[in-house]
C-alpha cells in the first residue's frame, strides 16, 4: 500500500488517550487499527499527540531516514508522548501478543508529497 498521511495516521496516530501503560493497550490497538490481519505486525510505534504537532515536525531540518537512505526524515524538536508496541516471542498468530511501552521520545519521521506530510514512521530515539 503506498504509505499516505492517512495510513500514518491509522498506524501511528493516537492523540484522543493519554500514554496508556496498561499492558493491553497494544494488543486492543494494533487489532482496532487494522495491524494483525494476515500477519502481526512486529513493531509499532502510537504517538499520543496532536495532528498538528506531528504535521509541524516536517518542517524540522531534513535528515537521512534510519530504515532506508532517503533523506526527506525530519526529528522532532522535542521528546513526545509515545507508546511502542513489540511484538511478543511467544505469540502465534492470530492471537497478536505485545508488550506495551510507554516513554518520552523525539520521534524521527518520512514525510512525503504536496501538501508535505507524514508518510512514514522511521525511529524513536
Ligand atoms: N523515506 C521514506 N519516504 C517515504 N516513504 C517511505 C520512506 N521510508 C519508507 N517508506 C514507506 O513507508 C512504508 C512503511 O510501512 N515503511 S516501514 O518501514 O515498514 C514502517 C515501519 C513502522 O511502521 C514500524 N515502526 C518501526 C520502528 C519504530 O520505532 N516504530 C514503528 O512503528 O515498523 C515498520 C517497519 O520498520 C513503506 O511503504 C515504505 O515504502
Amino acid at each position: 500500500r503506498k504509505p499516505s498521511a492517512e495510513e500514518f495516521k491509522r498506524q501511528h496516530m493516537d492523540p484522543d488517550s493519554p500514554p496508556n501503560s496498561r499492558p493491553t493497550y497494544c494488543n486492543r490497538m494494533m487489532r482496532r487499527q487494522g495491524m494483525t490481519k494476515g500477519s502481526c505486525k512486529r513493531v509499532n510505534t502510537f504517538v499520543h499527540e496532536s495532528w498538528a504537532t506531528v504535521k509541524a515536525i516536517c518542517s524540522q531540518r531534513q535528515m537521512t531516514c534510519k530504515t532506508t537512505r532517503r533523506n526527506n526524515c525530519h526529528k522532532s524538536s522535542s521528546t513526545l508522548h509515545i507508546t511502542e508496541c513489540r511484538l511478543k516471542g511467544s505469540s502465534k498468530y492470530p492471537n497478536c501478543d505485545y508488550t506495551t511501552t510507554d516513554s518520552q521520545k523525539h520521534i524521527i519521521i518520512a514525510c512525503d508529497g504536496n501538501p508535505y506530510v507524514p508518510v512514514h514512521f522511521d525511529a524513536s530515539e
